[in-house]
């Protein structure tokens, strides 16, 4: 295939092969670790800022041993360094409900695992009540962390988009990282869209268990997630390669509960339905994990083309119109294409009037859906 397009810029995942870059080679995860867990003083409220807290907790008295191996040796892990000054604390239950009595608005680690019903995804967590970047912790320690761990942060303020955005995260969002690793690079690319569709589909599962309306969140390509023409939430990946294995971090950022200055889950909830039925951060984090564990077995087994139908019911895009944009001889011809779905190698793929396929990949410089598209033709 010749590619027409220049300056292209090409998301981390959409590269097949290994980066240029590597994490020295992944230990093994440390769960085999064994220390009591133990009780620690109630972690300060979330108003309390610089220097912040990290809280280590798992569900089962597995991932709190490490929780507490973990804490033993923390100079190990290695801290952006605008965290360099936090300090740790073990989950303590009783801790939390006294923190809840001054600050309500702290994510609740009792909640989420008495919620969490995923078995290999979520189970051992980091929280923050303010930190750099759940993402950067989260890949600076890869190897020191169980694969499935998560890291979920009430603030950040250093927060990361693609294509080296600043990622805004306020109070209110639920702000998560968490670690997995793939063999295959071939659908690696197609990964992040597992993410964004469990993300999609926890928000049904969540709305149904609790019995309030749906909301119609949807996934706009490659990685944002919109509801009622406003995007309410992204989906950040990325992977290094080490001893044969891609080693991600995950990312994902959804605005549940702040509607300034647009909107929020709970917003959008309100205007159909009572104030009683808002969402809760906690719960949503614990269904996109049964969902993603479920998902990434079928991708994993079975390829993308499993998910497929499910993720174009998910997205925007089946049978839209997109103006594209081709350079010839210094003149700028636009031409309309309709969006037929995916290639293989995750890009869109669509059908020209003129009855040519395009594979559109998204130009870094700007997201506008309909006119910051660059094409490339398939042969
Ligand atoms: O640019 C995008 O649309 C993706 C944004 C992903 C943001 C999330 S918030 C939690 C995690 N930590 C980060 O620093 N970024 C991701």
């Amino acid at each position: 295939m010749k590619s027409a397009i220049k300056n292209l810029t090409i998301y981390s995942l959409f590269s097949s092969k290994p980066p240029p870059y590597h994490f020295p080679p992944l230990s093994k995860p440390s769960t085999f670790l064994t220390f009591s867990s133990g009780m620690e003083k109630s972690p300060p409220p979330s108003s309390s800022l610089s220097p912040s807290i990290l809280v280590l907790g798992g569900k089962s008295s597995q991932e709190n041993e490490f929780a507490k191996s973990l804490k033993d040796n923390f100079k190990n892990l290695t801290l952006p360094i605008e965290d360099s000054g936090v300090s740790v604390f073990l989950y303590d239950s009783d801790a939390e409900k006294k923190t809840y009595e001054v600050e309500e608005e702290t994510f609740k680690i009792g909640t989420y695992m008495n919620s969490l019903s995923a078995n290999r995804f979520g189970q051992f967590l980091i929280w923050s009540p303010r930190l750099s970047s759940t993402q950067d912790l989260i890949a600076k320690n890869f190897c020191e962390l169980p694969i499935g761990a998560v890291c979920v942060a009430d603030i950040q303020f250093k927060g990361r988009g693609r294509s080296r955005n600043v990622w805004e995260s306020p109070a209110g969002c639920l702000l998560f990282s968490f670690t997995l690793q793939m063999d295959d690079g071939r659908i690696l690319p197609l990964l992040q869209y597992v993410v964004s569709l469990a993300v999609v589909e926890a928000l049904k599962d969540v709305c149904d268990a609790k019995g309030f309306p749906y909301l119609d969140l949807k996934i706009k390509w490659p990685n944002d997630l919109y509801l009622n023409g406003l995007k309410v939430g992204g989906v950040l990946c990325t992977s290094t390669y080490s001893s044969k294995k891609f080693s991600v971090s995950a990312g994902i950022g959804l605005n549940v509960n702040n509607e300034k200055p647009t909107t929020c889950l709970n917003a959008e909830l309100r205007k159909l339905t009572s104030d009683a039925c808002q969402l809760e951060r906690e719960n949503v984090l614990a269904a996109f994990f049964k969902r993603f564990e479920s998902f990434f077995d079928t991708f994993s087994n079975q390829g993308f083309q499993a998910l497929e139908e499910l993720y174009y019911k998910a997205w925007l895009h089946s049978g839209q119109r997109v103006l594209i944009q081709e350079e010839k001889e210094g003149q700028l011809l636009e031409h309309a294409v309709t969006i037929q779905g995916l290639t293989p190698s995750g890009y869109l793929l669509a059908i020209g009037d003129d009855h040519q396929f395009y594979e559109l990949h998204p130009d870094g410089n700007s997201l506008d859906f309909f006119k910051g598209l660059v094409r490339r033709k398939v042969q």
